[in-house]
């Protein structure tokens, strides 16, 4: 038995990376749902060989009274924000005056507007998803996180490593969320991101389970490999199972970074997210770190928002 159930384990684990975070499934749905319902019989038969990080947590079941508390092992900071190119100008002088650079190599991402949230691995295993909170402390929302099928519940590394990323819900299940909430009489959801905070905030991780939120990680805090810049972090996480923003771009001029905010600003209806700008990152690791931050946020990057 245990053996059925640890190579079902693996087979499930690999088709649920290839369809939510690949894009690219090998196997029909049916296939799926068919081992799932195989692997949560056995382990209701067998409760002893269920562990925490079982494909069975995807669908959910835990119910909490609160969420616990979590402090955050370096701050979840925010970004200081742009409006205008002229905001954008001025971000890139101040760069280049405090490196005494010339050129800036900056990395481009989508601001998707969902929750940011921290997710810690041990050994290798997921172990705690906090939200941000008030950026010092934050809410432990792990088994909500853990029905996030594009969020790996093992990766291939030993020691400690932290991401942050946003949860969001795509467009799709945003609307097909508010009309089931309206045939049910039920208040509809203001906006995608309003829906992903109220899933994510679920007690009943079977609720949660039920809202198809996704996940894009953005950034590497502790990890067992150090990188020489941003993008090569990415490419790490990426290479460890993690799901990114693929639009992401290295501009290696402000000029560059402007022409990148103008495409996204019209070509993001249509998206199948909402995004509420760009976020614009100095690429260097070393030039960030001489950069550094203030009390609030990290001199080295800045959101350009746009128009709400
Ligand atoms: C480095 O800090 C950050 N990086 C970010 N990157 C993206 N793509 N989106 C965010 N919302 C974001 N927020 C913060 C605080």
């Amino acid at each position: 038995v245990r053996e059925d159930i640890q190579a079902l384990r693996e087979k499930l684990g690999q088709y649920n990376h290839e369809y939510y975070v690949l894009d690219q499934p090998s196997v029909p749905d049916s296939e799926y749902d068919r081992l799932m319902q195989q692997l949560i019989d056995l382990e209701d038969k067998y409760p002893e060989l269920k562990t925490a990080d079982s494909p069975t947590v995807r669908v959910g079941g835990t119910v909490r009274e609160v969420f616990e508390k979590v402090e955050h092992k370096r701050p979840m900071l925010s970004l200081g924000n742009a409006f205008n190119e002229t905001d954008l100008r001025a971000f890139d002088e101040r760069v280049k005056g405090a490196l005494g650079k010339e050129a800036i190599d900056y990395v481009c991402e989508l601001k998707i507007d969902g929750l940011a949230v921290s997710l810690t691995y041990e050994e290798g295993r997921f172990t705690i998803g906090a939200t941000r909170g008030d950026g010092q402390t934050g809410e432990d929302i792990t088994e909500n996180l853990k029905t996030i099928r594009s969020l790996p519940l093992s990766i291939q590394t030993s020691g400690s490593l932290e991401v942050r990323g946003e949860a969001f819900m795509p467009k799709a299940s945003f609307l097909k969320l508010n009309e089931a909430r309206i045939a049910l009489f039920d208040e509809p959801f203001a906006n995608p991101r309003n829906a992903a905070a109220g899933s994510l905030r679920q007690l009943d991780s079977k609720i949660a389970a039920k809202r198809h939120l996704d996940i894009f990680l953005y950034a590497v805090g502790e990890a067992p490999e150090q990188k020489q810049s941003h993008s090569e972090y990415l490419a790490y996480i990426e290479s460890l199972g993690f799901k990114t923003n693929k639009e992401r771009h290295v501009c290696s001029s402000i000029e560059e970074v402007i022409d990148y905010v103008a495409r996204w600003s019209t070509k993001r209806i249509d998206l199948p997210y909402d995004i509420d700008g760009i976020v614009i990152k100095v690429d260097s690791i070393n030039d960030q770190d001489q950069l550094g931050f203030t009390a609030k946020s990290p001199r080295w990057a800045i959101a350009y928002k746009f128009p709400a």
